[in-house]
This record gives C-alpha cells, sequence and structure tokens, in this order.
C-alpha cells in the first residue's frame, strides 16, 4: 500500500498540496485534474525529488526514515523529461540500472517493446521529444519498483508507441506493478482503457484548500 498522511505543499506561500490522507491499494490509477492543479507536484514529492510536509510510505517502508529502500520501490517519468545534453541515453541506462538493480536483459526487453533504437547512443541534447519521452519511460521501468508513476506518459509518442506502452504498463500491472498515471489523454476511449483502473481526483490533492 501507498499511504499519504498530513501532505501540505506550498510554493511563495500559496498552497498547491493539502492531503490530510491517502491510501492507495495496488492497482492502476488514472490521477485526473486541470492544469495547475498539483498533479506533477504530488508525482516529484512521491519520488523524493521535492521537499513538503507530511509521510509517504510504501509497504511500511517510510520516504523520511529509510529513503534507500524507499526509492528503491518506487520510479518517475516526467512530463517533460530533461537530461543534461552531453549525457548519452545509454550512460543513463547504465546508471539508473546500477542504482535501481536492474539487469541488461530488462533493459533490452523494454527497449524492443518500446521500439528504442540505437539513438540512445548519441547525447540527449540531439534527440526528438518523442525519443526523450520513450528514454524517460524507459528508465522508469528499470528494477523491480512496487509503483511507477508516469506523468503524461502518452503525450508525444505516436498512436503506435502509445499501443506498445500501453500494453507494458498492462502486462508490467499483471506481474505485480501499480501505477499513477495523470493524462489528459481520455483513459477510457478502447485503446487506451486499462482494466480496472482506479481514479485519484483534484479535489483528493486538496481537501482543505479551495479548487
Ligand atoms: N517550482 C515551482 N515554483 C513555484 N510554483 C510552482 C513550482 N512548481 C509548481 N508550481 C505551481 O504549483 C501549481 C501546481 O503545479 P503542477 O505542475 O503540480 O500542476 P499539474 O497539475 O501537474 O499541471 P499540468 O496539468 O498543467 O501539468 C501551479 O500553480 C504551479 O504554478
Amino acid at each position: 500500500m501507498l499511504e499519504l498522511t498530513s501532505i501540505q505543499k506550498s510554493f511563495n506561500d500559496k498552497p498547491v498540496l493539502d492531503i490530510p490522507l491517502l491510501r492507495l491499494d495496488p492497482g492502476i490509477y488514472w490521477l485526473k485534474g486541470a492544469n495547475g492543479s498539483g498533479k506533477s507536484t504530488l508525482f516529484k514529492m512521491l519520488a523524493g525529488l521535492l521537499p513538503g510536509k507530511g509521510e509517504i510510505s510504501i509497504q511500511g517502508v517510510s520516504q523520511l526514515k529509510q529513503p534507500v529502500a524507499y526509492r528503491q520501490l518506487i520510479n518517475h517519468s516526467p512530463a517533460e523529461p530533461v537530461f543534461p545534453a552531453f549525457i548519452t541515453g545509454d550512460e543513463l541506462i547504465s546508471f539508473v540500472s546500477s542504482v535501481k538493480k536492474g539487469g541488461p536483459e530488462q533493459v533490452d526487453e523494454i527497449r524492443r517493446r518500446l521500439e528504442i533504437g540505437n539513438y540512445t547512443a548519441n547525447p540527449t541534447g540531439s534527440y526528438s521529444s518523442g525519443m526523450l519521452k520513450k528514454l524517460s519511460l524507459l528508465l522508469a521501468f528499470i528494477g523491480q519498483p512496487a509503483w511507477i508513476l508516469l506523468d503524461e506518459p502518452f503525450t508525444t509518442l505516436d498512436t503506435q508507441a502509445q499501443q506498445r506502452l500501453h500494453t507494458l504498463i498492462s502486462d508490467r500491472h499483471k506481474a505485480g506493478t501499480s501505477f499513477i498515471i495523470t493524462s489528459h489523454h481520455d483513459l477510457e476511449t478502447p485503446d487506451l482503457k486499462f482494466d480496472g483502473v482506479f481514479r485519484i481526483t483534484e479535489t483528493q490533492l486538496k481537501k482543505e484548500l479551495p479548487v
């Protein structure tokens, strides 16, 4: 279970998140909300990239008290991935594989399933937005996280890549991984629908705040 308790986050005194309690059992969740409602902020807090008030734990492992163990349990692909322009995709894959304990066979499989070509040998500064997105998604699937956070994963992907990603998410979920997905794409159309998807609404991110 992913559990958030007393989460509060503000920017320049402007409150963005206020979540007294949110408990998520394993599953696929679609986090829906308007632009600026705090979805990416929540993801960054869950991924340990942004400080804020409150407690977050996965399967009882506390983000604050057991940060190394916690980070093995959660991966994150941001909405608009940014990498240092001089680093190659292969260097990032190698680094993330060592940190997240993913093997070369796993990387090869994700690479094949997302149709990621040999372009990862080149510096990321030379990639198109879709190529950057695919690299970011590949990195998020490395290791054995209990949860994968995908921020607008279908944006900038062509239709075929969207389908391939959809199948990869479904298969990984069947193997036991949970997902939270933000998407302005409709995840209830036949092409992008997941079996048994749960919804998180923006009101759940702002219990005490005017929405
Ligand atoms: N680093 C920051 N400094 C100041 N304000 C920020 C920062 N990051 C986010 N915000 C503000 O926090 C609010 C929530 O932003 P966030 O990016 O989490 O929204 P979102 O729900 O992901 O939006 P979108 O659907 O447009 O991606 C916005 O008002 C935004 O201006």
